[in-house]
C-alpha cells in the first residue's frame, strides 16, 4: 500500500464537502428521472433489477463508503433485516444519522429517488412506506477505513452476507496496487458465496466535493472485471452507460460509469 499517497487522501477528504457532493451528482439538472438514458434511472435500474432476482438476500448488508446517499440501499432494504452503512468521514456518517432519525430539516430530499424505485418494481409500494423501511433496517452507521486489512476493526463480529459500494474504491485509493489490496481488504468482510454488488466510475481522474478536488484512480471495464476475477469472485452481471455530453459540467470527469453483480468463490 502507498502509505504516504493514502495518507495524502485522508487528508484531503477532511476538505470533503457532503451537501456540495449532493448538489453535484444528486441534484437536478444532473439528477434526471425522465428517461435511463439518464445515468440515476439507469443506476436505480441495475439495483431494483439485481434484487428482484432474488438471489441476492440474508440477514446483514454493508455498504462500503456510504457517503451522504441512501438511493443505493433503496431495492435493498426488502431483502436483509439489517443494512449496515460506512464511511470514513464522521461528517458523512452524521448526514446519513440525521437522515435515518429525522434530526435535520435541511438535509437532503430523497423523495424522487423513494418514488422513482418504488415505480419501477412495480410492488405498488407507497415511498413513504419505503423510507420508512430503510430507516428501520439502517441499524448501524460505522466507521471504515478501506486501506486496513480489516476494514472495519472490531465493530463487525461476522463477515456479511452481501456487500454494496458505490463510487467508493477508485475514489479512496491513490492508486491501482492501493485500489487492489482495498479490494482485498474489503473482501474480508463477506462471506464465502455472499454476493457483492458496485457501482463506479469509468476512467475519471477527479472529482469536486465543495473546495477539495478529490483523485479518482481511472479505470476501465476490464480493470473491474480483473479485480473480482483476481479476488475469487464470479461475475453474474455487468454492465455500462457512456456518459453523454449534457451530463459533463465539470464537476468531474468521469466518462461512464459500471455496475457489476458478483459472487465470492464459496
Ligand atoms: C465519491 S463518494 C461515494 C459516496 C456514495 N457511495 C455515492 O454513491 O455517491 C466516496 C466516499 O468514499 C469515502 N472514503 C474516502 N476514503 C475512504 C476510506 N479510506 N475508506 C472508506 N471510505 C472512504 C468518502 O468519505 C466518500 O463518502
Ligand atoms: O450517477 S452518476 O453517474 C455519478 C454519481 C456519483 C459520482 C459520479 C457519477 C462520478 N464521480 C464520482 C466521484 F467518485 C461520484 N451521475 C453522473 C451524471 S449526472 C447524475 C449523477
Amino acid at each position: 500500500m502507498n502509505a504516504i499517497g493514502v495518507a495524502a487522501m485522508a487528508e484531503n477528504y477532511q476538505k470533503f464537502n457532503p451537501m456540495a457532493y449532493l448538489q453535484n451528482n444528486y441534484a437536478p439538472p444532473r439528477a434526471n428521472f425522465t428517461s435511463e438514458e439518464f445515468a440515476v434511472p439507469w443506476k436505480l435500474r441495475r439495483l431494483a433489477d439485481a434484487f428482484a432476482t432474488g438471489k441476492i438476500t440474508g440477514h446483514t448488508l454493508i455498504d462500503i463508503g456510504t457517503g451522504p446517499t441512501i438511493y443505493q440501499l433503496l431495492s435493498a432494504c426488502d431483502y436483509f433485516e439489517e443494512i449496515i452503512a460506512t464511511d470514513f468521514l464522521e461528517v458523512n456518517r452524521n448526514f446519513i444519522h440525521n437522515w435515518v432519525h429525522n434530526e435535520d430539516k435541511d438535509g437532503f430530499d430523497w423523495s424522487p429517488y423513494i418514488q422513482h424505485v418504488c415505480k419501477i418494481e412495480g410492488k405498488g409500494e407507497m415511498w413513504k412506506e419505503k423510507e420508512k423501511k430503510l430507516k428501520k433496517k439502517l441499524k448501524r452507521i460505522l466507521p471504515i477505513d478501506i486501506h486496513q486489512p480489516d476494514p472495519l476493526g472490531s465493530l463487525l463480529s461476522q463477515p456479511a452476507d452481501a456487500l454494496i459500494s458505490t463510487f467508493c474504491l477508485e475514489a479512496a485509493s491513490p492508486d491501482r496496487p492501493s485500489y487492489d489490496k482495498a479490494f482485498q481488504n474489503v473482501t474480508r468482510l463477506l462471506k464465502p458465496g455472499g454476493h457483492f454488488l458496485m457501482i463506479g466510475a469509468l476512467e475519471e481522474s477527479f472529482y469536486l466535493a465543495g473546495e477539495v478536488k478529490l483523485t479518482v484512480v481511472p479505470l476501465s471495464e476490464a480493470d473491474i472485471k480483473e479485480s473480482f476475477a483476481k479476488n475469487g469472485y464470479h461475475i453474474h452481471d455487468f454492465h455500462s452507460y457512456s456518459m453523454p455530453p449534457t451530463l459533463k459540467i465539470g464537476v468531474d470527469d468521469v466518462q461512464g460509469i459500471f455496475f457489476i453483480h458478483a459472487q465470492k468463490s464459496a
